[in-house]
């Protein structure tokens, strides 16, 4: 799956036009109907009375379009049209056209009529405008935008919510507030990132029948991990096979207090496949790890200097450090030993990062093809601070290719950055892992993902993907309020299972 900016959507229309070949007017007929037939199949056709808004491009033609086709649902169907005194665009105009034999009461909003007053039975339809916002919404337009949001009623918004720019910040201006977007074809940076959720609501996408040939020569802006993409990266567990073949994981997390993250990021990576799994443990927890994770070595650390306690890390496949692990002294004299002693791809997460953020010269030591796992602060702390989402995705990118490590952006829609300059955001997992712990378990499964074998990009799509299966999975077992860090951890395993078995 693809995301691409709203010039490369552009591009993809007119290649469609132009080499199926299909008049432009019909591939608007095609995008209406694919909504009219989405409200149909959601029952939301049933709907008293419709409200659609209208501006005077192709988002709007869209709109008149769809009054149309809904007129075989006998409901009462109001179009407002925003006036600008200008012709519309001539499918606009053809769709304007085609409406006036039908019982739809066209109104026209004036700069100076009243707003309309939006009745509680009414369902709106946002058409007012698409990719072809050319600059921030104000004046008129603005006064529009806030008056529809003001009203609790339910907003389809159709390609994107009015106002919305489809590939970079649109804050602070501003934008509707829909309850579902039915957007074209495919994903828009937009409606994947955090600071937009209140303007998109749940977005669809919508396959509007734009000719695949167009993506054999097109680069996307990003990709969307999927099922049939995680599915194809797995390995099977051969059966003559021992414990040697899939790799040694040495683990550093957990400190006093904290070394509940040790444990669940050491069992998500036994989860995950590794052969073997070694801890470094504080000496103080020396009774409660082994009892927590028998499957589990442990190294017992104290005062003395990390090279006096483990000199050789050449049996170890990978290493995962942060999870639980503090930002004392002693963190950072393990953390500056592993980097300069181990030159294999290793995990980074949590006070690892934070670490790195206070000495930025060990990020030129972290080994090439690493993963980094920061949540949105942790991003920050490292890299500096971002004003918004947009800017945070193109840092993580370039942080990606500058030090040849792989970024896990990770959130709602995780994005994962690649040093080639490749980035994927993942389309699994729910808000039943936000909660405490989850990040651990993700580190623990990609440890134990590379140990297992898997190179480093396809350890961070697959470990990314299946972790937020996992979290599904516990959901329709507990519920999205339930669900704990263990949890996701005891559906890992089912979730390899599903990921097999699916098509
Ligand atoms: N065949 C196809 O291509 C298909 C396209 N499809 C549909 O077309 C949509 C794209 O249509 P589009 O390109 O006509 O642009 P659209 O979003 O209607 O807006 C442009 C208008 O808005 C204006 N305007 C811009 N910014 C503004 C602002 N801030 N405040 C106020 N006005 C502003 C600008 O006028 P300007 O003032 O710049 O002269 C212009 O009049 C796409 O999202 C999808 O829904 C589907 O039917 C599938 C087939
Ligand atoms: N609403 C959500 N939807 C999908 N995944 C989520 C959501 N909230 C959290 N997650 C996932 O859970 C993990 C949380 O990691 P992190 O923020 O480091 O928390 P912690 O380590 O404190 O558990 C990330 O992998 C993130 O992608
Ligand atoms: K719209």
């Amino acid at each position: 799956m693809v995301v691409l900016s709203a010039e490369q959507v552009r591009a993809w229309d007119r290649f469609t036009i132009e080499k199926q070949p299909i008049a432009s007017i019909d591939l608007m007929e095609k995008a209406a109907m694919a909504c009219v037939q989405w409200m149909e199949t959601n029952r939301i056709v049933n709907q008293q009375q419709f409200y659609i808004f209208c501006g005077k491009g192709n988002n709007g033609g869209d709109g008149l379009a769809i009054a149309r086709l809904l007129q075989k649902f006998n409901r009462p169907v109001d179009v407002f049209i925003f006036e600008t005194g200008q012709l519309g665009s001539p499918d606009f105009q053809q769709n304007l056209h085609r409406l006036h034999t039908l019982p739809v009461t066209i109104h026209f909003i004036q700069e100076n009529s009243p707003l309309p007053d939006i009745p509680e039975s009414v369902l709106v339809i946002d058409a007012l405008l698409g990719t072809g916002l050319n600059r921030p919404v104000e004046g008129r337009m603005a006064a529009l935008i806030s008056h529809i949001n003001q009203y609790p009623n339910a907003v389809i918004s159709i390609d994107l919510p009015s106002g919305l720019f489809a590939d970079q910040s649109t804050l602070p201006h501003p934008c509707i507030h829909a309850s579902i977007t039915l957007s074209f074809q495919c994903f828009k940076p937009a409606l994947l990132v955090s600071e937009n959720a209140l303007f998109f609501g749940i977005p669809v996408i919508l396959d509007i029948g734009l000719d695949q040939r167009f993506l054999n020569s097109c680069t996307p802006l990003y990709e969307m991990t999927d099922g049939p993409l995680a599915k194809a990266i797995l390995q099977p567990r051969l059966a003559f096979s021992h414990k040697g073949k899939f790799g040694h994981a040495l683990l550093l997390a957990g400190s006093p207090g904290k070394m509940g993250a040790a444990v669940l990021a050491a069992k998500a990576c036994l989860r995950s496949g590794a052969g073997l799994l070694t801890t470094l443990v504080p000496e103080l927890e020396r009774m409660l790890f082994p009892t927590a994770i028998p499957e589990s070595m442990s190294i017992l650390y104290d005062n003395r200097k990390p090279e006096e306690i483990l000199s050789d890390t050449s049996i170890y496949k990978t290493i995962g450090i942060g999870p639980g692990l503090g930002q004392q002294p002693q963190s950072r004299d393990w953390l500056h030993h592993l980097l300069t002693h181990f030159r294999k791809p290793m995990v980074l997460d949590a006070d690892a990062l934070n670490l790195l953020a206070s000495d930025v010269r060990l990020l030129e030591g972290i080994p090439p093809f690493s993963i980094l796992t920061p949540h949105p602060k942790e991003f920050d702390r490292l890299n500096g601070t971002c004003s918004n989402d947009f800017e945070r995705l193109e840092a993580a990118l370039r942080m990606a290719i500058q030090h040849q490590v792989i970024v896990v952006l990770k959130g709602h829609r995780t994005f994962i950055a690649m040093p080639g300059g490749r980035a994927w955001f993942n389309t699994s997992g729910n808000a039943s892992m936000a909660k405490g712990g989850s990040g651990d378990v993700l580190t623990g499964m990609l440890t134990g993902l590379l140990a297992r074998g898997y190179a480093p990009e396809q350890a961070a799509l697959l470990g990314v993907y299946l972790h937020g299966l996992a979290g599904e999975i516990a959901s329709r077992k507990l519920g999205k309020e339930s669900v704990l860090a263990s949890d996701i951890i005891d559906s890992i395993g089912p979730a390899f299972l599903e990921l097999e078995s699916s098509n």
